[in-house]
This record gives structure tokens, C-alpha cells and sequence, in this order.
């Protein structure tokens, strides 16, 4: 469809636009290096999506011919990223953009059944595994010679992780561990890739040695002949079968009876058994679940992309479509100039540009971590930990909130899976779920929150908390600015704990025992967890911003700063009860408030197509008949529903077969 001319409305407002679209780019990816990386790193895998976009759409494959479809295409990919690493493109992080760039593309549209084997099977040995493990298995696995998974969910336990039942006892005899899964429910469950793909993986079990029981310890364990593939003697592996989403990631099931693996594939960085059995503890049990923290970082990192393709989508398609008249008597109207369209879509504007920024810091945060607790200071785990939680939690929330948002936004088009919108609900709607359902999450931050309350006259406060011995002295007035909004926010992200502390006192005080206070005051516990969060994304957002405007152009300025008030009064208004629950805002605020959002409306709605257009993201990328650049929305639902195999005859064999003789009282 390329050189066809551009939707007429989609020029206007090109034209329209008041700032620098490419200038917006480079900040919105970090600067003119990391954009100019991007570029580069997108053109390469481009090559590679270019040979498939010829493909018929797999909407029309069988979910076995998804599988073989998707192998081929995940080989294609993974293929230009092992060059890419053969050339020097080494850094950790252009791995995860250029992995998250490309999932829900066009390529590797409902995921990859290898992203895992770069997600955690990688990460986990770089965790967990000491140096000759690092030694003996990262080479492999970077080259793509070996591919792995990783299992830990099973059946019948998902989130409690220390009640999994899959065993590894430990035989000084053979200095072997021997890998059982019990019972049914110790089935593991899940794991991407661990269907048909990979040929081995981290399975997470109890370790068993001296007859002593230690909690879970990670093991890397074969279960795939490296030449023929076949299933290890001992192994019963098998996909899981369709899902909601995702349908081209192949999770799997995982049996083990007696399966022995040496002594050396415990990861042993931290725990350690030693030849003849002897366990040695970590210093921390919960270094163990560093491959988590890890994912849950990069979580948030990787839901931008498809936040930035949902917005997309949905603002070029609201400045194309025409519908109803907003007077008698004119024509009808882009449906971007309907306010209630503006106040689905501005919010996900702002919030890429928040979440891109929040998780850059968070990355930056687990890096400064790691290399703290290589040299031996654990002290800012339960800080990371707590953070990772919330940050997973409320942004995945947020931003499947936003995603559907954008396929309503579209009306019925929105619906179709040419759209992508469903999809990339699809992918969202999942991370809610895995890598820690949300709530659970959300419980774990809670957790430190409480703590660091009780404790907060005691110790110096570390940085993302430090405001809890502060936000009192702000209670007392409202300010309607944006930082006004934040300390309105800090105020009541303490109000909340304490309020959580007092209330968990009063029950403990009755005679109630510690957990059931904390599970009966869990619905508060979970609203404290988010508003601390809340508070951690609007001012990183605010303060980030901030510094950077006297960078930037005087055109690009008011934009940036209409994007953070956006968000800011956005969240003040959504969280209104809570501001007149623990601040001093009055009706007159709450009135100036809105009013402030309806201006903002207005002024961004000139630039919203420029703003999306600064995501630069490629048609190929995008995947979308509503979103392509050109705007040829009706052409492209025409084409597509031209490729359905059912239109290729003009009558279906099921007429002949079921309809007429129903028709006629035949049947
Ligand atoms: C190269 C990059 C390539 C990038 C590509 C990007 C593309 C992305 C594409 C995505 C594709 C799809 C991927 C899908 C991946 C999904 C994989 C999974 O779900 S896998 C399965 C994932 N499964 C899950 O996520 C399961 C969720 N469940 C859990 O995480 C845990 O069981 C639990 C945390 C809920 C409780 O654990 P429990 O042991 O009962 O703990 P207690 O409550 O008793 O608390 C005890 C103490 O421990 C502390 N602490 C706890 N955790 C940590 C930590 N991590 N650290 C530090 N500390 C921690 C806690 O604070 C507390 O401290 P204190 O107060 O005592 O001082
Ligand atoms: C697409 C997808 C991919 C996945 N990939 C992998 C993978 O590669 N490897 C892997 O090992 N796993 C994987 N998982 C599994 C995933 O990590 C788990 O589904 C997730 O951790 C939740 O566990 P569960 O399913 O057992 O839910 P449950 O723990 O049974 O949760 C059910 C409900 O109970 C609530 N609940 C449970 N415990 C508590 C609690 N302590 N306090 C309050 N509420 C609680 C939850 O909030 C939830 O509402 C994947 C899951 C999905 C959906």
C-alpha cells in the first residue's frame, strides 16, 4: 500500500502539529544515542518483517500451524539478533528493546516460544549460577545452541511458591539430584516454550539433601535430546493449549519421575551443596528469587511498546474517522473533537512518556542493586523488591485499562483482530497476571510500607519512602499545581499506611492473630500499596521533565509540560476521594481541577496526532489496518477481509450440507 496519498485528515493535522516531531523522538527514547541505536537496531529486524508481512494473516491458522508458523518466524528473528550480538550489539538492554519491539508486531505477533529462553533462562544462570556455571552455560545459550524455559509454576501453586511440591533430592552416592514431580498438582505448568520448543529449562523444586528439607532452589535440568528432541527418559512434556493470548508462546506442562541431572546444575551463586550433601546456606534466601525482581523490571519496560502501539492506533484513527454532528448542519466531525474521545486517549499519551521514564529509573535502580549486592551489601534489596512489585503491578493495570480503552475507542473497527488493538489487550491483559498476579504484588509492597511505618522514627528512610516523614507537614493546605497534586498525593499514600497500621493495631489489640489483621485489612493494605506508587510515577515523571526543559526547544517545552499537568490532574481527579478523605481540598479546588483538565484537552488536542507520530513507530510494527501512517483506514478492513479464506468461494460447502436442507425442514 506504500505511495498511496496520505488520509487528507491525517495531513491537516500534521500540519497542525507545534513542535518538532523527530526532536520529541530522541527524548522520548532517551536521547540522540539511544535513538539513534533504536533506528539502527529497528532497521535490522525490519529486514526480517518485511518477508513476513507477505504472509497470509495467522488469524486463519490452525493453533498447530500458529505453533510451526511461529517457530519459523521466531528463528528469522532471533537469528538477526544472534548477528546483531555476533557484531558487538552487546548491552542487556538493546537485547530487551529489541525483543520488545518486536512482540505484537507483525512478526512475532502473539509472542515468541523463545522469548523466554532470553527472559529468564538467560538471566536466571546470570543470577543464580556461579561462575563456572556462567562459564559452562552462557556461551551456549547466548548462541541460541541450547534453548531453555522456565518452570516454577506447577498446577497447583502459582503465587505461594514455597509450597511447591516438585523435589530434588540430593545422592552423594552418584553426586547427582534426583528430580520428582509427586503428585498431580506438582505438574509444572506454564512455562513458555516448554511445550515442543526448548530442550531445557530452570525448574524450581524443593531441595532435599541429608534428609533435610531447604525450601526451593533452582536446578537446569534437560529434558530434550539435543539431536533428536525427543523427550529425556523420565520427562512427560506437552503444551498447555490455547489461551486467552499469547497462543504462539507454546507454555508447557512438565512431568518428572526419577530424572537425575550432576551435582554442578543447582545454580549455586548463593546456596551451595557440597559433594557429600552438605547444604550451605545463602546469605539471603531471597536472592533466590532474583530472576523474578529481574522480569518484573523488565515488565514494565516492555508494556510501553504496546501502550505506544495502542495509542497510536486509536489517535490516528479518531482524527480519520468522521461520525455525527457536533452542530445541525456542518459535517460531521473527526472524532477526536468529541471530549469524551480526548479523555480516553490523552491519558495514554501521558502516561507513555510517565511509564518510559519510571521504568528507565527502575532499570537504572536494579542495576545499581546488582552491582551492590555483587560486592556484598543486601540492604537496598527489600527497597527494589517492594518497588519492582508496584511498579509491575500498577503499570500493567494501568495500561490494559488504557489498551482497551483504545480498541473502544474505535468503535466496532476496534474489534477486529486486523485492528491489533485485541491482541495487544491480549499481551497486556497477561502480565497482570503472570510474574506475580497484581494483587499479590501490590500485598508484597504493602508489606514493606508497614514496616518501614512502624520503624519510621527509628531509621533514616530510604529515597522512594522518604516522603512519609514529610507529607503531614503539607496536610493542613492545597495548592493547584503540580506539585501541589503530589504533595495532595504523599499525603494520602501516609494517610492510607497509617490508617492500614491503626486499623491492623485495633484487631491485633482484640485478640485477632498478626495474619488474619493483615488479610482482613488487605483491601486497604492494596490501596496504600498503589497510592505510594502513584506518588513514585507522578513525581519521577515531574521531577524528570523538569530537568530536562531547559534542553529542549521552546516549542517542544509547553508540550512536555501539558503531558505531565495531564497526568497529574488526571490522577488527582480520579483519586478525589481520597484527596477529600486525607487533604485540605475543597469543592472550589476539585471545580479548578477539572476546569484545568478541560483546558488541557483543548490545548493538547492540536498536537495529538504529532505526539503519536513522535512514537515512530513502523506500519510493520504496528500491524494495524485502523493505525497505518496514511490513514487508509477503509481500504486496509477491505483488504484484510479479502485475505479471509472464506470469501475465496462464492458459496461455502456448509450451505449444501447443513443450511439448505434447514432452510427447507429437512433436517
Ligand atoms: C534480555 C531481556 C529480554 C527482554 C524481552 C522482553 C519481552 C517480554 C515478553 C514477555 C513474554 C512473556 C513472559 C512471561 C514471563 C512469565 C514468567 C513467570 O510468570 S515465572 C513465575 C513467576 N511467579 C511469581 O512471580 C510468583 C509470585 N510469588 C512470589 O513472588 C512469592 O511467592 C511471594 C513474594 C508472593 C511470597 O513469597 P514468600 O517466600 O512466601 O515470601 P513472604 O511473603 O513470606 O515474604 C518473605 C520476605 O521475602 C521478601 N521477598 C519476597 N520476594 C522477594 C524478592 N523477589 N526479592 C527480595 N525479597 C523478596 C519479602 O519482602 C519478605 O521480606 P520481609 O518482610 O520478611 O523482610
Ligand atoms: C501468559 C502467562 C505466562 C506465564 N509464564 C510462566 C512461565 O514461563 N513460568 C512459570 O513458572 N510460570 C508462568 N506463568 C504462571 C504465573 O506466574 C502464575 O499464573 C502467577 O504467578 C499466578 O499464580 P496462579 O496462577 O497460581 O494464581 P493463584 O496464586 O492461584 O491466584 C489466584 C487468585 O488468588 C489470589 N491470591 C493468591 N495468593 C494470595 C495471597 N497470598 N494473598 C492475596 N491473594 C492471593 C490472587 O490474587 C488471585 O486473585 C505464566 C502465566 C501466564 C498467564
Amino acid at each position: 500500500m506504500g505511495g498511496r496519498e496520505v488520509n487528507k485528515d491525517l495531513q491537516k493535522e500534521r500540519q497542525k502539529c507545534t513542535f518538532d516531531i523527530a526532536e520529541m523522538t530522541t527524548i522520548f527514547y532517551g536521547g540522540p544515542q539511544k535513538n539513534f541505536n533504536r533506528k539502527k537496531r529497528d532497521s535490522v529486524m525490519l529486514i526480517g518483517a518485511e518477508e513476513f508481512s507477505k504472509d497470509i494473516p495467522d488469524d486463519y491458522l490452525s493453533h498447530k500451524e500458529l505453533y510451526e508458523d511461529g517457530i519459523k518466524k521466531s528463528v528469522a528473528i532471533f537469528s538477526l539478533v544472534r548477528q546483531m550480538q555476533r557484531e558487538g550489539f552487546t548491552s542487556i538492554s538493546d537485547y530487551r528493546d529489541a525483543l520488545s519491539g518486536l512482540l505484537g508486531s507483525a512478526v512475532l505477533r502473539d509472542g515468541s516460544a523463545i522469548a523466554l529462553h532470553y527472559l529468564m533462562f538467560i538471566p536466571a544462570i546470570m543470577n543464580q549460577g556461579n561462575e563456572e556455571q556462567q562459564t559452562q552455560w552462557l556461551p551456549r545459550a547466548w548462541d541460541f545452541n541450547i534453548l531453555g524455559s522456565y518452570a516454577q509454576t506447577e498446577l497447583g501453586h502459582g503465587t505461594f511458591i514455597r509450597g511447591l511440591e516438585t523435589t530434588a533430592t540430593y545422592d552423594p552416592a552418584t553426586k547427582e539430584f534426583i528430580l520428582n514431580t509427586p503428585t498431580f498438582s506438582s505438574y509444572k505448568w506454564w512455562a513458555g516454550g516448554l511445550g515442543q520448543t526448548v530442550n531445557y529449562c530452570i525448574v524450581v523444586a524443593q531441595l532435599h539433601t541429608k534428609g533435610e528439607c531447604h525450601g526451593i532452589h533452582s536446578f537446569i535440568v534437560q529434558v530434550r535430546d539435543e539431536e533428536t528432541h525427543l523427550p529425556l527418559p523420565g520427562v512427560k512434556i506437552g503444551e498447555i493449549g490455547p489461551k486467552l493470548g499469547l497462543n504462539a508462546v507454546n507454555n508447557g506442562f512438565l512431568g518428572l519421575n526419577n530424572v537425575r541431572i550432576p551435582r554442578t546444575q543447582m545454580l549455586m551463586k548463593h546456596a551451595q551443596v557440597l559433594e557429600d550433601g552438605t547444604y550451605v546456606k545463602s546469605r539471603n534466601s531471597k536472592l533466590n528469587y532474583g530472576a523474578m525482581v529481574f522480569v518484573r523490571v523488565v515488565i514494565v519496560f516492555d508494556m510501553i511498546n504496546y501502550l505506544i502501539r495502542a495509542i497510536t492506533i486509536a489517535v490516528r484513527y479518531s482524527a480519520v474517522r468522521r461520525q455525527s454532528q457536533l452542530k445541525e448542519g456542518e459535517p460531521e466531525v473527526q472524532i477526536l473533537d468529541y471530549i469524551m474521545q480526548r479523555h480516553r486517549l490523552f491519558i495514554g499519551i501521558a502516561a507513555s512518556h510517565a511509564y518510559r521514564i519510571i521504568g528507565s529509573k527502575l532499570w537504572d535502580t536494579f542495576h545499581d542493586v546488582q552491582e551492590q549486592l555483587v560486592g556484598g551489601n543486601l540492604d537496598r534489596l527489600p527497597e527494589l523488591h517492594a518497588l519492582a512489585c508496584c511498579l509491575k503491578a500498577v503499570c500493567t493495570s494501568d495500561i490494559t485499562a488504557i489498551v482497551e480503552n483504545c480498541r473502544r475507542a474505535c468503535g466496532g473497527h476496534g474489534y477486529m483482530r486486523s485492528s491489533n488493538l485485541p491482541t495487544l489487550y491480549g499481551m497486556v491483559t497477561a502480565a497482570c497476571t503472570y510474574e506475580g498476579e497484581n494483587n499479590v504484588l501490590l500485598l508484597q509492597t504493602a508489606r514493606f510500607l508497614v514496616k518501614t511505618w512502624q520503624q519510621i522514627d527509628k531509621q533514616e528512610l530510604t529515597p522512594t519512602v522518604s516522603y512519609l516523614k514529610t507529607a503531614n507537614v503539607f496536610a493542613d493546605k492545597w495548592v493547584n499545581s503540580v506539585d501541589g497534586i503530589i504533595h495532595g498525593l504523599q499525603v494520602v499514600a501516609a494517610g492510607k499506611i497509617k490508617s492500614c497500621v491503626e486499623n491492623m493495631k485495633k484487631r491485633l489489640d482484640s485478640g485477632m492473630c498478626y495474619e488474619d489483621a493483615w488479610n482482613t485489612t488487605s483491601v486497604q493494605l492494596v490501596a496504600a500499596a498503589e497510592a505510594h506508587c502513584r506518588v513514585i510515577i507522578i513525581s519521577t515523571f515531574h521531577e524528570e521533565v523538569s530537568r530536562l526543559l531547559p534542553t529542549v526547544s521552546e516549542l517542544l517545552r509547553p508540550v512536555l509540560e501539558q503531558l505531565v499537568e495531564l497526568y497529574a490532574v488526571y490522577w488527582a481527579l480520579e483519586k478525589l476521594s481520597d484527596l477529600l478523605l486525607y487533604t485540605a481540598i475543597e469543592k472550589k479546588d476539585v471545580e479548578s481541577l477539572q476546569y484545568w483538565y478541560e483546558e488541557l484537552l483543548r490545548e493538547i488536542r492540536p498536537n495529538a496526532v504529532g505526539l503519536v507520530d513522535a512514537f515512530d513507530i513502523p506500519d510493520i510494527m504496528l500491524n494495524s489496518t485502523l493505525g497505518a501512517y496514511d490513514g487508509r483506514v477503509y481500504e486496509r478492513l477491505m483488504e484484510e477481509a479479502l485475505k479471509s479464506p472464506l470469501n475465496a468461494e462464492p458459496v461455502n460447502s456448509s450451505f449444501h450440507k447443513h443450511l439448505k436442507p434447514f432452510m427447507q425442514g429437512k433436517l
